[in-house]
């Protein structure tokens, strides 16, 4: 609870979001409407509900990967002030993807033949970071979520689900954005790569990083979170 008196980094505010089934019958499906919360600054932010409540859409409509329908995202960036990220302009928001915002699916999204190595240094390099600097701290962090050396250059296409999963992770951490939203982090994997990851999650808040998670996994992040947000269905 070391974040009581940190400020508020985002202020999500009467969040609505909609989907419209073009590919079946048109119909309308409204996951949450008036969603309102706020995340402090270097917390661990935990939103739980039940399966199909809307919990991985909130954090993609917070990445702005979805437009909502209703509501303002308030988020406090550090070049542009305060941003309502529900209707930024697209440049603003490849800006704070590249620079603030860092978003960890579940699932693996690359493009073919890349190494694993160069996937992870991606982000650094994208910021300005010398690409030999990117790739030591890449291997850095594929040697902490314990990815054998041997498939670094590897096309990570070729991993089992949990070595997807800690690549993604490597990734997401690299990047050290202000705010990191972390879509089932522990899903696929083992206790020890768990316990890694649950150490890199405090770790990066103790820095200041703040961090929104949707886990089923409630035992081992509930320890850790300083607040957590039910999303009624
Ligand atoms: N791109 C989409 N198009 C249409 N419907 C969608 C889309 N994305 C999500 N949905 C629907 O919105 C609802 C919420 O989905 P979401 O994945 O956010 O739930 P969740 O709470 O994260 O679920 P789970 O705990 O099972 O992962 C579901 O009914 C889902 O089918």
């Amino acid at each position: 609870m070391h974040t009581i008196d940190a400020p508020y980094i985002l202020n999500v505010e009467n969040l609505g979001k909609q989907f419209q089934l073009h590919l079946v019958d048109g119909r309308i499906i409204t996951p949450f409407i008036d969603v309102t919360f706020n995340v402090r600054q270097g917390s661990l932010f935990m939103i739980s509900g039940k399966s199909g409540a809307g919990k991985t859409t909130i954090l993609k409509c917070i990445y702005r990967t979805y437009l909502t329908n209703q509501g303002h995202i308030w988020y406090d960036s550090e070049e542009f002030g305060t941003v309502d990220i529900a209707s930024a302009d697209e440049n603003i928001i490849s800006r704070l993807r590249e620079q603030e915002l860092g978003f960890c699916s579940q699932f693996l999204k690359v493009l073919p033949r890349v190494p694993a190595l160069d996937v992870t240094a991606e982000p650094l390099i994208r910021r300005g970071v010398p690409r030999n600097e990117a790739l030591e701290e890449a291997s850095r962090w594929l040697a902490r979520l314990q990815i054998e050396e041997s498939r670094w250059l590897a096309s990570p296409l070729t991993f089992s689900g949990g070595e997807q999963q800690r690549l993604n992770l490597a990734r997401a951490f690299i990047a050290e954005p202000r705010i990191l939203l972390l879509d089932e982090p522990t899903a696929s994997l083992d206790a020890v790569s768990k316990s890694i990851v649950l150490d890199m999650i405090g770790e990066a808040t103790a820095k200041g990083v703040t961090i929104l998670t949707v886990s089923h996994d409630i035992a081992a992040i509930q320890d850790l979170a300083d607040d957590t947000f039910w999303l009624e269905v």
